[in-house]
């Protein structure tokens, strides 16, 4: 499978499942924008993919994604720096109940403006030629966890914002594909966030519940998360699909009942 001449560009990729995603995507020869807010772990980032992949073939573009002008010049200096774009993942997430403003801003609003700038610069409403983005949400969209309320919430909407704008591009012929991802439990950095009171606030009580919901669930590879990925990448039926990764069923579907009357 060759994504030869395409470029992408990765929010959040420069730890965790951003990073395994940038690697899948190298390794299957696009060129690649890894965007995040941590410079120097994108800077580090940026070293190793160049020894393993050769330099050219990624750029790191340093920028808060909540932060909506800084993430419309990061678009622009991709398709600058590369010519065109064709698939964009807006991965970027925190877990942050104490300032859950913050988290409903990095989750929720970016993925949305993240979708709204892939448009302008893909699909053929704005006469350019195609392309997919990948939203990431969680298994916690399926469950209601009572640790992580806004969390939860933030990824209930990356949900319904994609399946509704996925709607829109078949109705409207954008030319795009957009579907969402839900991951179980991943081992990234993220998940250490359980223990500190910074991240949770009052809900760090939970800590030790949640440890015993990640030992009940199980605790998934990266690399696992970044093929699910290559697979909505690169199955062109898919189009407002609700891609599960999970340890009990592997990657899988969510299915809708249709609605009656
Ligand atoms: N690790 C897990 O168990 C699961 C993670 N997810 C979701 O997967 C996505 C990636 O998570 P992980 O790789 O686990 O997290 P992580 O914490 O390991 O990596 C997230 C990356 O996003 C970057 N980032 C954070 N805020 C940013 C901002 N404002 N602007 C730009 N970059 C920013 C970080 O610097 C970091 O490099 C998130 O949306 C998360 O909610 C979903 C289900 C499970
Ligand atoms: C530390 C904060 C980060 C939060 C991490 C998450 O977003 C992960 C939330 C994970 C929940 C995992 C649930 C897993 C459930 C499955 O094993 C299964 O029982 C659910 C049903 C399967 C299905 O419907 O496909």
């Amino acid at each position: 499978m060759s994504l030869q001449g395409k470029v992408a560009l990765v929010t959040g990729g420069a730890q965790g499942i951003g990073r395994a995603v940038v690697q899948s995507l190298l390794q299957n020869s696009a060129k690649v924008a890894v965007v995040d807010l941590n410079k120097a772990c994108g800077e580090e980032c940026k070293v190793q993919l160049d020894t393993e992949f050769g330099e050219g073939n990624c750029v790191f573009l340093q920028c808060d994604v909540s932060d909506g002008d800084a993430l419309t010049d990061t678009f622009k200096r991709t398709v600058d720096m590369f010519g065109r774009l064709d698939i964009v993942i807006n991965n970027a997430g925190i877990n942050n109940e104490k300032n859950w403003k913050k988290t409903i801003e990095v989750n929720l609003t970016s993925v949305i403006k993240g979708t709204y700038l892939a448009l302008e610069h893909m699909s053929k409403e704005y006469g350019k030629e195609g392309g997919t983005i990948i939203n990431v949400s969680s298994m916690a969209a399926f469950l209601h966890s009572p640790h992580q309320p806004v969390y939860t919430a933030t990824k209930h909407g990356v949900i319904g914002f994609t399946r509704a704008i996925a709607d829109a591009s078949t109705q409207c012929d954008y030319g795009v594909r957009i579907n969402v991802l839900c991951p179980a439990f991943v081992d990234t950095p993220l998940l250490l966030s359980v223990e500190h009171e910074d991240n949770m606030g009052k809900f760090v009580k939970f800590k030790d519940d949640f440890k015993r919901s990640m030992s009940k669930f199980g605790v998934l590879k990266p690399s696992l998360i970044a093929e699910g990925m290559m697979r909505l990448i690169l199955d062109s039926s898919l189009n407002g699909a609700v891609m599960k990764i999970t340890c009990s069923k592997g990657i899988h579907f969510h299915t809708y009942e249709p609605l009656s009357a």
